[in-house]
């Protein structure tokens, strides 16, 4: 007999209780802070169509023949500089969220509900973990891509690995997706909350720069509603904190390649605002659930001495909210809303 072409679970019982599961989905980051593990994990992001949208075989000869020559050694150097003893701070970081939501949901409905981790690009991929909840009997699945804004760069791209894993299976599970949650009350109320900690502990700078993950201007005059979703955000954080304008400011930043992507740019602006006089500048960035290259190396370190040879006195990064209370309360109830209606999950906490 011919192998299936079908994920199934030959031999198991189709009568063990059901279970719904959450599958967090984070974008994936390099075994090591070498160039040798770059290369791979470059490879598979910058290869994504959804990532770069350019004239397929034109784009696989670049980024073949140039970019991965180059820039893994120059990226290691940026990992290098955050890497931890357990490893990279975004796999770490994730797994520490993933534990801490599985034990909130277990607090609130002990038994039914699974949370398991995925990364887009690397491992464990989106297939392998979406075959394993199967196997411990999840019937229910609701993905959470932990990008707050919708960007058909990344939340689009997780949709992709869900249904091309959905095509390959037997007997799939009933399926959610979360597409965003940029305006959801318990997040910007969780932003709010872990910025004003921030503020309490260490006091506060004369502008609060709020930091966004940039993308190409073309992807959005195509229609990706990432910028709309970002000004919303940080319009109704800003209203939350009791900001004006002035004290709040938006900009994007990780720009890669010479085409126009969103702008102001984070780069210029720390430097403008410095030689406009600022001197001490908070800067978070909303569109990171969890800490990783762009905030620490990108941020915290790059933009910071941007900051201070342009004559600031200190840029002071607040953490992305990782695994705080506030995102483990926040996740929690945006999780239970999704499932609502569903067995496993009904009544509310
Ligand atoms: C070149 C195109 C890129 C697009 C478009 C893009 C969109 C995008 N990315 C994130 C979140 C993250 N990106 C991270 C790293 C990273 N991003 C790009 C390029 C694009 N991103 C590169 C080449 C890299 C690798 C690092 C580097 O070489 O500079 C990360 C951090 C990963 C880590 O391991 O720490 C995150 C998170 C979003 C949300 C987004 C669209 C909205
Ligand atoms: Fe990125
Ligand atoms: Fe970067």
């Amino acid at each position: 007999m011919p192998r299936s072409h079908y994920t199934g679970l030959a031999g198991q019982s189709h009568d063990q209780p059901a279970q719904a599961g959450v599958l967090l989905v984070n974008l994936g980051t390099p075994d090591a802070p070498t160039a040798a593990a770059l290369r791979p994990y470059l490879a598979q992001f910058l290869g994504d169509p959804r990532v770069i949208e350019y004239p397929r075989w034109l784009w696989l000869m670049i980024l073949h023949g140039v970019i991965l020559r180059t820039r893994p050694a120059r990226s290691a150097h940026a990992y290098a500089s955050i890497w931890t003893p357990e490893g990279s701070p975004l796999r770490v970081g994730s797994e520490k969220l993933a534990t801490a939501l599985q034990a909130s949901l277990q607090s609130i409905r002990p038994g039914p509900i699974r949370v398991a981790l995925a990364m887009r690009y690397g491992a464990p991929s989106v297939r392998a973990q979406i075959e394993q909840l199967q196997r411990e009997g999840v019937r229910r699945l609701l993905v959470l891509p932990l990008y707050p804004q919708y960007s058909a760069t990344s939340t689009g791209s997780v949709i992709d690995a869900v249904s091309d894993t959905f095509k390959q299976l037997r007997w799939p599970p009933e399926l959610r997706i979360v597409n965003d949650y940029h305006d959801d009350e318990g997040h910007i109320e969780a932003l709010a909350l872990s910025i004003e900690r921030w503020w309490a502990a260490h006091g506060r700078g004369e502008k609060l720069l709020l930091s966004f993950h940039g993308i190409p201007q073309r992807y959005v005059d195509a229609g990706d509603p990432y910028f709309h979703q970002c000004q919303a955000t940080a319009r109704r954080l800003g209203a939350r904190l009791g900001l004006d304008a002035s004290q709040l400011i938006m900009s994007f930043q990780s720009r890669v390649g010479r085409e126009p992507w969103l702008q102001p740019y984070t780069d210029v602006t720390v430097q403008r605002l410095a030689k406009d006089g600022v001197r001490r500048l908070d800067v978070a960035c909303p569109g990171f659930a969890v800490d990783c290259v762009e905030t620490l190396e990108e941020i915290a370190m790059q933009n910071r001495d941007f900051f201070t040879s342009a004559g600031g006195e200190a840029l002071r990064y607040i953490p992305s909210l990782n695994d705080s209370s506030e995102q483990v309360a926040s996740l929690t109830a945006l999780i239970l809303r999704h499932m609502q209606g569903w067995p496993e999950c009904a009544g509310h906490p």
